[in-house]
């Protein structure tokens, strides 16, 4: 085996259970309320009553025990429960990999969109049970749950790609996702 600075991790199994949206083993669990989305709902008066009014659980991530480095390839389950913000669908803090490195989703639950940014362009793709999203590199990436369950989600990554939270408060996501009778409408800033 080849050196590397970092040893990589010994080679096992993982149980998927699409149906529960769970991988066990299970690494850290990372949870993102309310309070954690500062600055990214349209309407910042009715973000900070949300986070007054209890400061819900936005969503969650599940990982497994592979970790976050160079050459590893790291997976997690996200579910974003559902709900709005003076009509704005809950959403993840959205990021981009500061090295510009590829990634995909699968959905499994609920009804979702996968927006995607590369500072010009914005990109929708309609997110359900099957459905793989693909994020090329240099694309900012943020998931919405726009349906009444909570959205599902695997995701698996580079493990050195990063998160650069900064690059979305700066440039933003080029849309947002409203609630209309019938769904969603995607609406620029
Ligand atoms: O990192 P954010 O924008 O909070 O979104 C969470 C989701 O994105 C990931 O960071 C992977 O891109 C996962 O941890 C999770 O699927
Ligand atoms: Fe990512």
């Amino acid at each position: 085996m080849p050196e590397f600075a970092t040893p990589p991790i010994s080679p096992f199994a993982i149980q998927f259970d699409a149906e529960a949206a769970t991988l066990t083993p299970e690494g850290p669990t990372l949870t993102r309320r309310m309070s954690a989305l500062d600055g990214l709902f349209k309407d910042h008066d009715a973000w900070q009553q949300a986070v007054a009014d209890g400061d819900p659980v936005v969503y969650s991530v599940q990982s497994t025990p592979v970790p976050e480095v160079d050459r590893e390839l790291p997976q997690s389950i996200t579910s974003i429960e559902a709900g709005t913000t003076a009509g704005e669908f809950w959403m993840t803090k959205g990021h981009q990999h500061p090295n510009h490195q590829g990634e995909i989703y699968l959905a499994l639950h609920g009804t979702g969109g996968l927006l995607m940014f590369d500072g010009t362009e914005t990109q929708w793709i309609d997110m359900v049970p099957g459905t793989i999203g693909y994020i090329p590199p240099g694309w900012a990436h943020r998931s919405v749950n726009v349906g009444a369950d909570p959205y599902k989600f695997l995701a698996v990554y580079p493990g050195g790609a990063g998160h650069d939270y900064g690059w979305v408060l700066e440039h933003g996501m080029g849309k947002r996702a409203y609630a209309v009778t019938d769904g969603f409408e995607l609406r620029e800033f």
